[in-house]
């Protein structure tokens, strides 16, 4: 194992990711940001610069569970405050386990604007991975809008609420075509055309004839949910979210913001040809262009045209395909099971809600309001007031009905943190209702921190305890960080609460969360020892420090 160190510049910066020109928030002058990749048991080092001008930033690393290392986990009033203008931080931490993963911004809307990147995770020296392959790839994908993020938040948080709608273009690996179209031919854009080195260029995924590769993809959308498929090839999916699952067989699958996935495909198709890679928007009704890319079987040009159309998404409503593709994922034999009683169930109801004129969403009527001392230096130095100990309100969930929109539509700003017994085994059960319209319940992928949790189950309609208990897997149930709920539907995960520090769980749909959709988990924060004070150098942990008479950097326990 070794440690890679990483010096990272972050700016706004003009680029084009669809071919309009836009601002978009770069490291290093790139964007996506640069690719980090390491062997599992490796330690990251990233020394990361606020090289914007008005605005702090944080970094979170979307799959790594930062055992033992809770500060670095990158959001901003949670586990650290946001590193201000001209200022650096350093994220040091370690990635335990292979897989795919990324990183991207955790503060206001910064990951729609473009902060973020791929992390990917190598087997340690002398491991196998359980499959083999040939080659691989990674799509990192994303969706893009022309108005700037600034434009987005002051809409969000107006009165009446502004919403940002759907977005102009999805990009892979940054790339998207907004005015033209690269499968023309069967449709009514003008075809692009490209050198090759303009920044919306296709990304070509280059194949011989007879291999099989490994696609790694993961999702960083700030809305939209995507259908995945290349065009006559099936997909044999191997790992969700850096846990690897029983191989399945697909040929599309459903990738909800904050997911990722390898599959495997097999190039075994007419070798004369090339093909589209294609992903569409699922679960809202789409008004935005497919993204493609080009599977080039050598030594075609990469330019000669597939002579089939891309792949057809299934309607963007059609959740019962969705659900059939949830519902086929299950851990690979061999996995850790989970246990198989749990100490506290937490239900947590999902609404749209209104608070002064604006449009919120709650969990357990209170709507997330981030403070300004990060909870991880709140709790541990035991500064009570620096948040209100507020997760939920009071209402009755017995008699609530998530098939109408709210009876009492009104909701209230809360700090949403529950404290977890350390040690203890958590069950959450996430229940969806209707929004503030009728007849309308939206798809929201839920992500947690510091941990990976095994989904139990789904269901429609409400949970109920009694009927739905029994029908939960306990044998197999696939190891994940984030998990989607259905429209009107209940998801059920476990975890166990073993990672002292401060953990968000919230909805990965960037304006949903800026929204206040999520909640805060503590856990074990007494446990947390040399947390580095340039984590807490905001707020009250600052004033705290100011007043001690302290030079050491890190703060005794
Ligand atoms: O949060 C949201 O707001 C809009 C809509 O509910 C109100 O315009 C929408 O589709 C969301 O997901």
């Amino acid at each position: 194992a070794k440690a890679r160190h990483f010096k990272w510049e972050v700016e706004y910066m003009f680029w084009s990711p669809d071919c309009v020109e836009g601002v978009v928030m770069g490291i290093n002058g790139q964007f996506p940001g640069p690719t980090i990749r390491a062997k599992a048991g490796d330690t990251i080092v990233v020394e990361l610069h606020n090289k914007l001008h008005t605005e702090g930033v944080v970094i979170h690393w979307h799959g790594i569970r930062q055992l033992g290392t809770p500060w670095a986990d990158g959001t901003a009033s949670i586990s650290q405050c946001a590193i201000n203008p001209g200022d650096h931080f350093v994220y040091r931490f370690k990635v335990d386990k292979p897989g795919t993963y990324f990183y991207h911004g955790h503060l206001g809307m910064q990951r729609s604007a473009g902060l973020y990147g791929s992390l990917i995770v190598d087997v340690a020296d002398g491991q196998k991975e359980p499959f083999s392959y040939d080659g691989e790839f990674n799509l990192l994908l994303s969706d893009w809008w022309h108005q700037g993020v600034h434009e987005q938040e002051v809409g969000l948080s107006s009165s009446p609420m502004r919403w940002i709608g759907e977005p102009q273009s999805l990009l892979m690996n940054g790339r998207g075509q907004y005015n033209c179209s690269l499968a023309a031919q069967f449709g009514n854009l003008s075809s692009c055309k490209f050198t090759g080195r303009e920044q919306c260029a296709p990304k070509i995924l280059r194949v011989e004839p007879n291999k099989t590769y490994r696609l790694r993809i993961a999702s960083s959308t700030s809305l939209a949910s995507l259908n995945l498929a290349i065009k006559n090839h099936k997909m044999t999916v191997v790992e969700a979210d850096g846990n690897y699952v029983q191989p399945f067989s697909v040929s599309d699958m459903d990738i909800y913001s904050g997911d990722s996935y390898s599959v495997l495909f097999t190039t075994d198709q007419d070798p004369t040809m090339n093909y589209y890679v294609s992903a569409r928007v699922r679960g809202r009704l789409p008004d935005t262009p497919q993204a493609l890319t080009i599977l080039n079987y050598k030594p075609n040009a990469a330019s000669k045209r597939p002579s089939l159309p891309p792949p057809l998404a299934p309607a963007w409503n059609d959740y019962a395909h969705s659900k059939a593709f949830t519902s086929s994922i299950f851990a690979r034999p061999g996995s850790p099971a989970p246990p198989r009683n749990f100490h506290r169930r937490i239900v947590l109801l999902n609404t749209q809600n209104r608070m002064n004129g604006l449009t919120k969403w709650a969990i357990n009527n209170v709507s997330l309001t981030l403070p300004a001392t990060p909870y991880l230096g709140s709790i541990k130095y035991k500064l009570w007031h620096a948040f209100e100990d507020r997760p939920e309100e009071d209402y009755d969930r017995e008699a609530y009905d998530v098939t109408k929109p709210p009876v009492n539509p009104n909701t209230t700003a809360g700090s949403g943190v529950y404290n977890l017994r350390l040690g203890t085994t958590v069950d959450v059960i996430l229940q969806n209702a209707n929004t503030l319209t009728a007849n309308v319940s939206e798809i929201h992928p839920w992500h947690l921190h510091g941990h990976d949790f095994w989904v139990l189950g789904y269901g429609e309609g409400k949970f109920r305890e009694k009927e739905h208990e029994k029908g939960l897997n306990l044998e197999n149930p696939p190891l994940r960080n984030t998990a989607v709920i259905f429209p009107y539907g209940w998801t059920a995960l476990r975890f166990v609460a073993d990672n002292p520090g401060v953990w968000a769980f919230h909805c990965h749909i960037e304006p949903h969360l800026h929204m206040g959709m999520g909640v805060v988990f503590a856990e074990g924060v007494h446990r947390v020892r040399d947390i580095p004070k340039s984590a807490l150098a905001c707020g009250m942990t600052a004033r705290m420090f100011m007043s001690r008479d302290n030079s050491n950097t890190t703060v005794r326990g």
